[in-house]
C-alpha cells in the first residue's frame, strides 16, 4: 500500500498518469484486503488476489517507454514474493509466469540495431532471473520438509514412535466432524499398562523402555489403518476407533489384551508377561468433546484396575456400580 501510494507520487511527477492511477487503485485495493485478511478462510486466493494486480503493474511499467530499463530490477523481485507468498508449486507457476512475460516485454523495448547485444542483455537478465527462481525454489521446499519434520516430532512420542496426545486431538476434531456429518459411530480406549513400575523397578529403566517399545509394537499390528494408537505419556496408551461402537470397541480391546498376553518379551534370558487394563468410551453416549471421552474412558480403567487388572471395561460394566 505504500509503495503503491509512493511510486503513484514518482510517477505523477513524471507526468505517468496511466502508472500512477494504476498505483492509487493498488493502494486501495491493498487497503481493503488488509481490513478482511484476518477473516478470510481461503488465504491463498487473498494472496492471488493482492499479487496479481501488484506484478501486472510492474509489467505495465516495464512496457512503459517513459520508464527506464532499471524497472526490470523489480520483476528479480517476483520469485521470490511468489515463493515467500505462494509456497513451492504455485510459487512456481507465479514466477515462471510472471518473469516470462515481464522478460518478453522488455525484450520488446529494444530496436532490432545491434542484435546481437540485445540478445546478450536479455540472455543475462534471463538467465539472472532463473537463478534468482532456482534458489528461492530449493529455499522454499528444504523449509517445507523442514517444516513437515518438525510437525511430525512435535506429534509423535520419541520412544515408541507413536503419535502423541496433539496428534489425538488433531484426529479426533477431524473423526468427531466425519461421525457427526455421516451419523457414524465414533469410540476411544485408554491403554494403561500393569504394574509396569515393578518392570522397571526389577529389571530397570532401559528394559522398561524396551517394555514399551514391544507393549506399543503388539497393540499395533492388530490395529486398522484408521484407527489411531497414540501415547498419551509414560505407560499410558489411548486407541481412537472411527466406525466403531461400544461393542465393537470392546472386542478390538479384548484382542488387544490377549495378544498382549499371548506375546512376552524376552530380555536376557528373563521373560516379561505384561498385561493391560483398558477402558472405552463412545462418542455421543459418554460425551462429545475429546476430554469428557478421555475422562470416562479413564475412569473405566481406573475401574478395570480396581477389579484386579487385566480386563477390559466398558460403559455397561460398570453403570450399575458407579451410575
Ligand atoms: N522405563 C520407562 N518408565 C516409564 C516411562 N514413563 C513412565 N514410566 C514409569 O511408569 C511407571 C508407572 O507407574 P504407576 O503409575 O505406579 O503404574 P503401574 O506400576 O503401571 O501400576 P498400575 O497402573 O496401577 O497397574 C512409573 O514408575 C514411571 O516411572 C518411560 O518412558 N520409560
Amino acid at each position: 500500500m505504500s509503495g503503491g501510494l509512493f511510486f503513484s507520487v514518482v510517477n505523477l511527477l513524471h507526468d505517468n498518469w496511466l502508472l500512477a492511477g494504476l498505483e492509487i487503485g493498488y493502494a486501495a485495493v491493498s487497503l481493503y484486503l488488509l481490513t478482511i485478511i484476518d477473516k478470510t478462510r481461503n488465504l491463498q486466493l487473498l494472496t492471488a488476489v493482492y499479487l496479481l494486480p501488484f506484478f501486472s503493474i510492474m509489467i505495465v511499467a516495464l512496457s512503459q517507454t517513459t520508464t527506464t530499463f532499471a524497472v526490470f530490477a523489480w520483476i528479480q523481485t517476483i520469485p521470490i514474493i511468489c515463493y515467500l507468498l505462494l509456497g513451492l508449486r504455485l510459487g512456481m507457476y507465479g514466477s515462471i509466469v510472471f518473469v516470462g512475460v515481464g522478460l518478453f516485454v522488455f525484450s520488446q523495448r529494444f530496436s532490432s540495431d545491434e542484435l546481437l547485444q540485445n540478445v546478450e542483455i536479455i540472455a543475462n537478465l534471463g538467465l539472472a532471473s532463473l537463478a534468482v527462481m532456482i534458489f528461492a525454489h530449493i529455499y522454499e521446499r528444504s523449509r517445507l520438509l523442514n517444516e513437515q519434520r518438525l510437525t511430525e516430532q512435535a506429534t509423535t512420542g520419541s520412544l515408541t514412535s507413536q503419535p502423541n496426545r496433539l496428534k489425538l486431538a488433531e484426529v479426533f476434531e477431524r473423526e468427531r466432524a466425519h461421525a457427526l456429518r455421516n451419523g457414524t459411530p465414533l469410540s476411544l480406549v485408554f491403554v494403561d499398562i500393569d504394574h509396569f513400575k515393578q518392570i522397571n523397578d526389577r529389571f530397570g529403566h532401559e528394559v522398561g523402555d524396551r517394555a514399551l517399545v514391544h507393549f506399543a509394537k503388539v497393540l499395533a499390528q492388530r490395529l486398522r489403518v484408521n484407527d489411531l494408537f497414540c501415547r498419551l505419556g509414560g505407560e499410558e496408551f489411548a486407541v481412537l476407533l472411527p466406525g466403531s461402537k461400544a461393542a465393537q470397541a470392546r472386542e478390538i480391546a479384548e484382542s488387544l489384551r490377549e495378544r498382549l498376553v499371548a506375546q512376552s518379551l524376552t530380555v536376557d534370558e528373563t521373560t516379561l508377561h505384561m498385561t493391560l487394563s483398558a477402558g472405552v468410551a463412545c462418542f455421543g453416549v459418554d460425551g462429545q468433546s475429546l476430554d469428557e471421552l478421555m475422562l470416562a474412558a479413564d475412569r473405566r480403567t481406573y475401574a478395570a484396575k480396581r477389579a484386579g487388572r487385566n480386563r477390559v471395561i466398558t460403559r455397561e460394566d460398570v453403570e450399575p456400580i458407579l451410575g
